[in-house]
This record gives structure tokens, sequence and C-alpha cells, in this order.
């Protein structure tokens, strides 16, 4: 606009003569503008018009997410390839940030340092035999607050329980005893207060679990600065790892809160019910089923699977005690666990990524930068030559396979291949899978 275009505008507009006339020239500047836009996005070639739609043939299709085309590999040998692909290529925690926005909702260094997810691969895990007796005492206390034993049948809606008892027994291992009664409901805490530590909701439950979790963590960086990492009766607990790793900025109470909150994210969800990676997608139908409240209803939908199981929990009991080396021998009890996130679990999809980069499988189908792409779980868990009669649900199948010569150490609940999804698998595969089977 030239300066004399300027002058006769605010001349205009101070004095309103002529102000309709500008604002229709404006109006046409911007629909015509307007007009182009829409012109080079109906005529821009489509990247992934190669690609069929759901509903065509292919084994590499995409559906409709809600703001995105969703692209899902289905053939085992492109399933292969998908989880063989580099980070650098297909991008798990870039498809989790643009889909989650993690890193405007949480800040840039959750998704830029995962070091919360490296404290689950290798000290939680390798600590599960520590851990083993606080675990099992607290999943112990929370049925018994929760489930109550009664002389007569009473209905009780097993999710919400579920949640609950895979809260606290998450949360004791996570922050220890001391956070750990915050979120006991017969301290006094309302329930609501309880839900807000491990929901998430963002900056408001970052400061209410924080104000929870500043004075534990403030008494245990005191001990550090006291007596060292190495301090005496220190917990043996995800918050204890967290403080031991965390540098700089990360070792701030609002910081370690995030950790907290975002394993919780991780573990609630998932172990009480499935969180499909894509579980945003309206678009891909994905079905949120409870992983340990499916077993129960399936137990209650078929209760001759209770008497052999009961059998083995309380032989094996007899032999080893309560360890970890005695879950290890449960193998009907495994079995039926493996089996009912084969079967009812109904994340059609496993998995996701962010391509990167194009990416092109070795059929020739170009994946271009940008795209997200999943695994089918649907083609792998229903596989005749994998799983004959793959449509019955038969709770001790994988018991049946390990029962034979050689076979002991396969086929259990935490094993992931590119025929059992249910974990994800590859680099990325759920590091808390074996903190949830125990
Ligand atoms: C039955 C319970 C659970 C199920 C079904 C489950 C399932 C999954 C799946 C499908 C993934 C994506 C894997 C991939 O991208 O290939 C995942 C990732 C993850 N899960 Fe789990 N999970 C469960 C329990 C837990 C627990 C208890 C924890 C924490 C203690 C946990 C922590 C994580 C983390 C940190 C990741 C991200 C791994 C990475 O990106 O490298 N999960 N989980």
């Amino acid at each position: 606009m030239s300066s004399t275009d300027f002058d006769r505008l605010s001349q205009s507009l101070s004095t309103g003569v002529h102000f309709n006339e500008h604002l229709s020239t404006c109006s046409w500047i911007g629909f015509t503008l307007l007009t182009i836009l829409l012109a080079f996005r109906i005529f821009k070639p489509d990247p992934l018009a190669h690609i069929p739609a759901v509903g065509g043939t292919g084994s590499i299709y995409r559906v409709p997410d809600k703001d995105r085309w969703h692209i899902i590999v289905s053939r085992a040998d492109q399933i292969k390839e998908f989880f063989k692909t580099p980070d650098d290529i297909l991008s798990v925690n870039g498809y989790i940030d643009t889909t989650f926005f993690i890193s405007y909702l949480m800040g840039p260094t959750l998704m830029s340092n995962l070091y919360h997810v490296g404290i689950v691969r290798s000290q939680l895990n390798r600590n599960l035999g520590t851990i083993f007796n606080d675990l099992r005492n607290e999943i112990h206390i929370a049925f018994d607050d929760n489930i109550r034993p009664t002389d007569d049948w009473t209905a009780i809606h097993a999710y919400p329980k579920m949640v609950e008892v895979v809260a606290r027994a998450s949360n004791r291992i996570f922050v220890g005893l001391p956070m750990y009664a915050c979120y006991r409901p017969r301290t006094g805490i309302s329930q609501n207060q309880y839900r807000l530590c491990f929901e998430y909701k963002l900056s408001k439950s970052v400061a209410i679990a924080a104000k929870h979790l500043g004075p534990v963590i403030k008494e245990r960086q005191d001990k550090i600065d006291a007596y060292g990492h190495d301090y005496p009766e220190k917990p043996v607990d995800i918050l204890s790892w967290l403080m031991e790793e965390a540098v700089g900025e990360e070792r701030s109470i609002e910081n370690l809160t995030k950790r907290i909150l975002s394993l919780n994210f991780a573990a609630v969800h998932t172990t009480s019910m499935v969180l499909c990676p894509s579980s945003h997608s309206e678009g891909l139908l994905i079905i949120y089923l409870q992983t340990f409240t499916s077993a129960l209803y399936h137990l209650a939908a078929e209760p001759h699977y209770i008497p052999p199981m009961r059998e083995e929990i309380e032989r094996v009991i007899a032999e080893e005690g309560w360890t970890k080396t005695a879950m290890t021998k449960m193998r009907k009890l495994d079995s039926f666990l493996k089996e009912n996130l084969r079967h009812n679990v109904i994340h059609f999809v496993s998995s996701a990524g962010l391509t990167l980069k194009d990416f092109t499988f070795s059929d020739g189908t170009v994946i271009p930068k940008g795209s997200v792409v999943s695994a089918a779980v649907h083609p792998a868990h229903y596989n005749e030559e994998n799983y004959p009669d793959s449509e019955k649900f038969d709770g001790f199948r994988y018991a049946k396979i390990r029962a034979q010569d050689g076979y002991n150490n396969t086929n259990q609940l935490v094993n992931t291949s590119l025929d059992y999804l249910s974990f994800g698998h590859g680099k990325h595969a759920c590091p808390g899978r074996f903190f949830a089977g125990k």
C-alpha cells in the first residue's frame, strides 16, 4: 500500500468516509487469495494417491484419521520391514509428539530427552526381584480396599476397580511409600485429588502432583546432598533412579513430576486397559479394551479355566513361595493372559510412527515424508499358520507349546514377535511389559 493510499485509508477511517468502499476492496482481495489457495489445494498432486484407501485391495492401505491419513501395513514381510526401519526415517516419538502435542503441552525436553524410558528398560526391569514383595503387598491391600470379601454375590464394575489397583501398584514402585501414602483414600485424600495424581490434566495436574511430590523430592535431595546417591535406606523406586540420572533443569520438582506423570500415563492406562498408540484416532475405530479387566471378564465367561489355574498357582506357591521366580512357573496363568491379549485386544494397529523422510518398501510403495504408518495387528494375531483355529479363545494355547521339550522359555506373555504385537515389537517394544506381567 502506497503512503498516499495509507493516508487516504487513515483519513477514511477517521472520518468514516469511503469506509465501506475500502472494506469491499479488502474483501475482494481476500476472496481472490482464498480462491487461489483452494485451487492450489485441490489441484495439488496427492502424495498418497498411489496408496489405496481402506476397502480397496492391497497390503498397504490408508484409513482416514481425524486430521490426516493413517497408513496401515498388513503383510507379514512388510510388517517386518516396518519394524526394521530406523528411527531417523520412521519415528515413534515424532508420531507421539505430533499426535499428543507433548512438547507443546509438557515442554520440549520430555520428548527430546527420554531418559525415563531408559530407566524403565534398565533399572526397573533389573530390580523386579527386589521390588516384588512391595508390589505384591500393594496389590493385596488395593484389592482388599476395593473388592471386599462378602458372604453373598456382589456386583462390581470391574474397570474402575482395576484402574485403582493398577494405579496404586504402579505408584508404589514409581514413587515409593511416603508419596504413595497420599494416594490412599484412607488417608483422607479425596478420590478426585487421587485421580489428578495419575491422570494427565496438564499444567494444573502437574502443579497439583508437584505439590504432593515436592516435599518427597526435597527430602530425598537433602539426603543426596548430605550422603551422596547411595544414602542409607534409599528407596528402590523409579523416583530414586530419576533423581540419580537427572541433570540440570531436569532435577527440578516440576520436571521430575512430569516424568512420573508421563510414566503413569504409559502404565496405568495400558495395564488396566489397552491404550493403543493410535487411540486418538476415531477414524480407526480404535477400541480401548481393559487388559486385566478383560481377562477377568473372560474368566467369568469361561469359568472352567479357574480350577486348573488355581491348582497351578497353589502348587507353585507351595513349592516356591511368593517370588518373582514363582511367577515364571505359572505357565497356565501366563498363557491365559497372553491369549487374552492376542484374542481380545482389538487395538487394530501397533506401533505408530511418523516418516521423517520418504521411505520406500521393497515392493516399491513410497511412503512420503510426514505420513503416519502403523502395523496391523489383526492379520498377525489371527494368522492360521501361527495360530491354528485362531478365531477360538484357547486360554492354554501357549502353555501347551511351552510344555514341549525345548519350548519352556518361549511364548511367554512378555515375548514379542511379528506374530504377537500387543506390546509392539522391536526396539520400541513396551519396556514396561515385564513389570505389567508381574
Ligand atoms: C498390559 C500393559 C501394557 C500394554 C498392553 C502396553 C503396550 C504398549 C505398546 C503397544 C507400546 C508401543 C510399542 C511400540 O511403539 O512398538 C508401549 C510403549 C511403552 N510402554 Fe507400555 N504397555 C503396557 C504397560 C506398561 C507399563 C506398566 C509401563 C511402565 C512401567 C509402560 C511403559 C511404556 C513406555 C515407556 C513405552 C514407550 C517405549 C518407547 O517408545 O521406546 N507400559 N506399551
